[in-house]
């Protein structure tokens, strides 16, 4: 009985130990799978590639509160937004060219006068300067000053007086002849007229300008080229685009102005009352107290009584509000005695108080600078020598002179 009895426990024993062992098995793997589950839901965001600083910085508190804390300052927001609007000004600023200043221009351009220089200078210095001048030496003289358009008075006055010198003092070196040459032409150009351009306030009011001229003489290049001269001398100016029959004369105006941040007064309408737009430009100019007002006036008409009648009307307008100080003539130089008419014509209209003589650089006539001031009476002010935007000289007599004869 005893030893069954014993192989009975022990059968108990062996059992109990299976099961207890199989419990404790049963337990520790449950709480692995805890473990498991858990991993994923910290682990997720330390995906590869996502540094953990990162995690640390972004997702917490900081970066979520941050937005209410710029609502919160963005009660001042509008403070915040105002320096925004600053900087699509400055840019701007910089965009507008630096005209070149205009003194000593004419030096500078001198090589413009070249084609002038070598009909004029060069060809009177070949031909007194060789001595012995008879009776067809000095006819060739004459034709030589004639061909530059310096006209037939003036071309008389000057053979005459070169004659006599010649006579009296014999020297016929060529540094000699030259001075003389210097001298005669600096009389007939006339040093001594008043050349300036009226562009500073008169009293309350600015002072201002009207340019006039046949169709493509370069008025509207002029004007724009003046406003830069002027800008060049610190003056406030303003533009008047009174072109009002040729449609692209007053975008074009407006885009030399721009270029160095000159308004310009206009028309939306084309064909629009030219007296109107001058009208408007001088009382803009008045209200906004600047320095000077240009205004550019059509060259063409559907005729010239028509054209003059125009201009006899913008002048009226404009003396509604203010004296005009200044009536600047287009002329192309290269049109010759053609120019001298057109001239006589305007200044029947209106009263011419200087001309501007347009592309000087192509021609070979400079002698129709003396010409046009002989005939109007009037001094040529300015001079254009070439189509980039500073290619406008304030007309200097001693270095034309000196451009010619050098
Ligand atoms: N070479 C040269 N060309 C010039 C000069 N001045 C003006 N021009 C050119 O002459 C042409 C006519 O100039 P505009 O200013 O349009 O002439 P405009 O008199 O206003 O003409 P309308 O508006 O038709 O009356 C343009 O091609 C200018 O570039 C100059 O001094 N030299």
């Amino acid at each position: 009985m005893e030893p069954v009895l014993l192989f009975i426990l022990i059968g108990v024993v062996i059992v109990g130990g299976i099961i207890g062992l199989g419990v404790n098995l049963l337990r520790g793997g449950s709480r692995t799978n805890t473990l498991e589950r858990e991993a994923p839901t910290v682990g997720a965001p330390t995906r590869p590639g996502l540094p953990a600083d990162d995690l640390d910085r972004e997702p917490p508190g900081e970066a979520v509160t941050s937005p209410p804390e710029t609502t919160a300052t963005t009660a001042p927001e509008p403070e915040v937004v105002e320096p925004e609007p600053a900087p699509p000004a400055e840019p701007e600023a910089p965009a507008f060219e630096k005209p070149e200043s205009a003194r000593g221009r004419l030096q500078r351009l001198r090589a413009r006068l070249a084609r002038s220089n070598s009909a004029l200078g060069k060809g009177l210095l070949a031909l007194l300067s060789r001595g012995g001048l008879d009776e067809e030496a000095w006819e060739e003289v004459e034709d030589t000053l004639i061909a530059s358009d310096l006209g037939v008075e003036a071309t008389t006055e000057l053979v005459d007086s070169l004659r006599r010198r010649v006579s009296v003092e014999g020297a016929t070196d060529e540094a000699t002849v030259r001075g003389w040459l210097k001298e005669e032409l600096l009389a007939l150009v006339q040093p001594g007229l008043d050349r300036r351009i009226a562009s500073s306030r008169v009293g309350d009011r600015p002072a201002v300008i009207l340019v006039v001229g046949v169709n493509g003489t370069g008025k509207t290049t002029t004007v724009g080229k003046l406003a830069r001269v002027l800008v060049a001398e610190d003056r406030d100016v303003l533009l008047g685009a009174a072109d009002t029959f040729r449609a692209a004369a007053a975008d074009q105006l407006a885009t030399w102005g721009d270029r160095v941040g000159v308004p310009t007064v206009r028309s939306d309408r084309d064909g629009a009352d030219p007296a109107a737009v001058a009208f408007d430009a001088v009382k803009a100019g008045i209200e906004e107290e600047v320095d000077v007002v240009i205004i550019d006036t059509a060259g063409r008409l559907h005729n010239k009584v028509g054209l003059m009648d125009e201009l006899g009307k913008v002048k009226r307008v404009i003396e509604k509000q203010s004296e005009i100080d200044e009536v600047l003539l287009v002329l192309d130089a290269t049109t010759g005695q053609n120019g001298l008419q057109q001239a006589k014509v305007f200044s029947e209209a209106v009263n011419v108080t200087g001309i501007v003589l347009s592309k000087l650089d192509g021609t070979a006539k400079g002698g129709i600078v003396v010409a046009v001031q002989r005939q109007l009476g009037v001094p040529v002010k300015l001079v254009g020598l070439g189509e980039g935007p500073d290619d406008l000289a304030p007309f200097d007599p001693e270095a034309f002179v000196d451009a010619i004869v050098d």
